[in-house]
């Protein structure tokens, strides 16, 4: 898999917005990259030209849908809390070619990866149901949701969770991954890593192999990737700080 190992970057094109209003395509400052810069997980030059039509190879489509796929995601400064740098992964999904582009890249990832095909696809309440399911789909998997606590019938794995804006408790049914099965967690943002952390360590306690984690987006700043023991795979990386933060 042609994992994004995420090195320090900061360049995204941004669209904020007042607290209320209709995003708008702003200046570049510390927390909102100039959207002139290259992002360093688009990785094809040709791509990053516009040049990649006609792909020569696996990688190079990658390259050009990850550019696509990223200049649609949207920036809400201070929600759901002042601080915060909410990134919305919705406008793909909303557009039916993005949300193509979009399954496309993640299958193109995942079928490159050493670990290869999973058996179940886990993902986590709410946004990793969007793509899920689709992605498990094409992968010739089952899917498997997390979901936050009280919402499963019968018996449940639980484990409580820490994650950027906030602490939570996720729930797996007890049957729903077998043992010895391997499993992808996929969800739409890795942040400080807490959600993920507390999926992979409930599929390990129903006995599943965690062969991967993949996530469309990585606020790689927070170094959410260091709480995971399996290989974490990205297609996009943004914010190189939290909004306001002094720190450059
Ligand atoms: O890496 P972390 O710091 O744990 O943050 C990432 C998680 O936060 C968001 O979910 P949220 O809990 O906001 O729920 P939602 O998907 O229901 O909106 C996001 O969809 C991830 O699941
Ligand atoms: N900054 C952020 N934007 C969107 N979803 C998130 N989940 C955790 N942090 C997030």
């Amino acid at each position: 898999m042609s994992s994004t190992d995420s090195p320090a970057h900061s360049t995204h094109p941004v669209n904020t917005t007042t607290t209320a209003g209709t995003p708008l395509k702003a200046d570049a400052t510390s927390a909102h990259p100039p959207a002139s810069s290259r992002d360093p997980t688009l990785t094809s030059n040709a791509a990053q030209g516009g040049l990649a039509a006609a792909h020569a190879s696996p990688a190079a489509e990658l390259a050009s849908l990850k550019m696509k796929l990223k200049a649609a995601l949207r920036q809400f400064p201070d929600f759901p809390a002042p601080g915060i740098l909410f990134e919305d992964i919705l406008p793909i999904f909303a557009d039916v070619q993005l949300h193509e582009d979009l399954l496309r890249a993640l299958e193109l990832h995942v079928l490159s990866a050493s670990t290869g095909k999973p058996d179940v696809v886990v993902g986590l309440d709410a946004r990793g149901f969007l793509f899920g399911p689709s992605l498990a789909l094409r992968l010739g998997a089952g899917f498997v949701p997390v979901r936050k606590q009280g919402k499963l019938p019968g018996p449940c794995e639980t484990a409580e969770y820490v994650k950027e804006y906030g602490n939570d408790f996720f729930q797996m049914q007890a049957d729903g991954v077998k043992k010895g099965q391997k499993v992808l967690v996929v969800d739409d943002i890795i942040a400080t890593g807490g959600s993920a952390s507390a999926a992979g360590t409930l599929v390990e306690k129903l006995g599943g192999i965690v062969v991967g984690y993949v996530f469309i987006l990585e606020l790689d700043f927070l170094k959410g990737r260091s709480k995971l023991n399996a290989p974490v795979h990205t297609l996009l990386a943004s914010q190189e700080q939290k909004l306001g933060s002094s720190e450059s």
